[in-house]
């Protein structure tokens, strides 16, 4: 198998080794050091196709403009994301093949969560708010510096507030409820790697033990099971739309789902376990990687708190009354200081994954046989000289700059301006791009500022020691430092 795999890709560079057993040595270094190998691969064949070995396959790399829209723009029968996440997650095993065969939350996602953002934004702040003081707030005491355990504080908050507008009040502060969607992304992680030690015609038996050892979907069908019953009932005595619906994501799934199998609790249950798990890891991950870089670069402490109170007055965003949410579009330092934090730190050193379908051909003339997964390497993308200046560095003002510039010298066309803002894809692969955008990043930008909003006007914050933490990497995933503990300090 190694030998055909090599015969059918030598017409593609390598990153690192390239022979058939030196390229086990790329392979290792990759799992330690997967951000080098891919900025070695991009600086040497940018604007080609590159490949890099795995312990299992070789990952074909897409770098440069013309062949990141040809990532972007292939339809999925050509190279397909789903595909992709069934071979690199075990999808069909750890999310569920229902998830793949009908990805209907997607749609819901996309257009009905985007749509209602405005409505259901001071359910989420009171939310957040409230997490806040019960995991942080308490355990202040005046004018003394106390150490947070920023990931596992910040995961709890991102997670209460998120379920506040996916199931509402009382679940969404329930423990159980809350730990079984927070360890989920556990259960994806390591039964990827487990189902993965299966061959093929024993990957569903392995897929159904792993479950079944780990359990939650059934325990998170026990938390949800008495709401999905309460609100079967109200439908069938008031009709679809009856009075006071909570308008949260699981009434928009139950009323999207397709008939069938998708409506059963079952069902629903899994789907909210997976909209959990695109919607939590990846929003706490960001923040806490700004806030590390926050605390350990003060400055921007100051420049961002003037900027809120410019905007939002001098109310503390205390509570969801302090809230107008248009006035926090116009905090475009804390915009883009998101959007640097994310450039450098993200998600990690690959997105975009796509299995080639049939022969791809790329507008260089490059062709990728059927069978391969074809990506774009965020990280060395994003630390491209010819895409931002000193790109090594960190500019937390540098996309508002580039926004005031332009107003200022009477360019600002809209296109343009867009095109700065944290949610735009444009040479930015933090959020994927073309048709799969990660359609949740509107959502996520509002939870990421409102809540650093809320944390800068009402908190200080240090590093003990003043550096900001290692990123912890597991092969091409990034995460931040999940040991340290960032110093907080109630302002009044
Ligand atoms: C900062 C937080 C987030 C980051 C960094 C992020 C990142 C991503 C990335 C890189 C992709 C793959 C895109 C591609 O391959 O082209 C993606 C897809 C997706 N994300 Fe997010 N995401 C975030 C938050 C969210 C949230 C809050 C939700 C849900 C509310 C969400 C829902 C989705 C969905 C449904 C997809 C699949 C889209 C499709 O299949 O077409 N994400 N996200």
């Amino acid at each position: 198998q190694a030998l055909r795999r090599h015969i059918s890709l030598r017409h593609i560079p390598a990153a690192g080794h390239g022979g058939i057993f030196s390229s086990y040595i790329t392979s290792l270094r990759f799992t330690i050091n997967a951000e080098s190998v891919l900025y070695d691969g991009y600086k040497k064949y940018k604007g080609r196709i590159f490949k890099v070995a795995q312990m299992d396959r070789w990952i074909a790399f897409a770098s440069g403009d013309a062949l990141l829209e040809n990532l972007r723009t292939a339809p999925e029968h050509v190279l397909s994301m789903e595909a992709a996440m069934v071979d690199l997650l075990q999808s069909d095993y750890t999310l569920g093949e229902e998830i793949r065969r009908d990805a209907y939350h997607v749609g819901v996602i996309r257009h009905i969560l985007s749509k209602n953002l405005a409505v259901i934004l001071p359910e989420i702040l009171d939310e957040m708010v409230s997490a806040t003081d019960d995991l942080i707030r308490t355990n202040l005491s005046k004018d003394i510096w106390v150490p947070i355990r920023a990931t596992e504080t910040f995961s709890k908050i991102v997670c209460r507030a998120t379920n506040r507008a996916f199931i509402g009040l009382p679940l969404c502060r329930d423990e159980e409820y809350c730990s079984v969607n927070l360890q989920f992304t556990n259960h994806v992680v390591f039964g990827t790697v487990f189902t993965g030690m299966f061959p093929s015609f024993l990957k569903p038996v392995a897929g159904q033990i792993w479950s079944k050892v780990y359990g939650l979907q059934e325990r998170l069908l026990r938390t949800i099971r008495p709401i999905i019953s309460e609100r079967r009932h109200h439908i069938q005595e008031y009709g679809p739309s009856y009075p006071d619906k909570p308008n949260d994501m699981l009434s928009w799934l139950m009323d999207a789902a397709t008939p069938g199998h998708c409506q059963t609790d079952e069902s629903l249950a899994v789907r909210m376990l997976n909209v959990n798990f695109l919607a939590l890891h990846t929003t706490s991950s960001t923040f806490v990687h700004a806030l590390y870089h926050l605390a350990s670069k003060p400055t921007y402490i100051n420049i961002l708190r003037e900027e809120l109170i410019d905007n939002l007055g001098p109310n503390r965003l205390r509570s969801a009354n302090d809230w107008v949410s248009d006035k926090l579009e116009k905090c475009w330092k804390l915009d883009s200081f998101f959007k640097e934090s994310q450039r450098l730190n993200g998600m990690g050193a690959m997105s975009l994954p796509r299995k080639v379908m049939v022969p791809f051909t790329f507008s260089d003339g490059t062709v990728l046989p059927p069978g391969i997964i074809v990506a774009a390497a965020p990280t060395a993308t994003h630390r491209d000289e010819s895409l931002y200046n000193n790109a090594a560095e960190f500019d937390g003002l540098r996309f508002s700059k580039t926004r005031e510039n332009l107003v200022m010298q009477g360019k600002s066309d809209k296109i343009e301006e867009e095109r700065l803002r944290l949610t735009s894809t444009h040479n930015y692969l933090s959020f994927g791009g073309g048709r799969h955008a990660c359609p949740g990043r509107f959502f996520a930008s509002t939870i990421l500022k409102s809540m650093m909003a809320h944390v800068i006007l009402n908190y200080d914050v240090k590093l003990e020691s003043g550096q900001r933490p290692a990123d912890e990497w597991y092969g091409p995933m990034c995460m931040p430092s999940r040991k340290a503990k960032v110093l907080f300090k109630a302002l009044e």
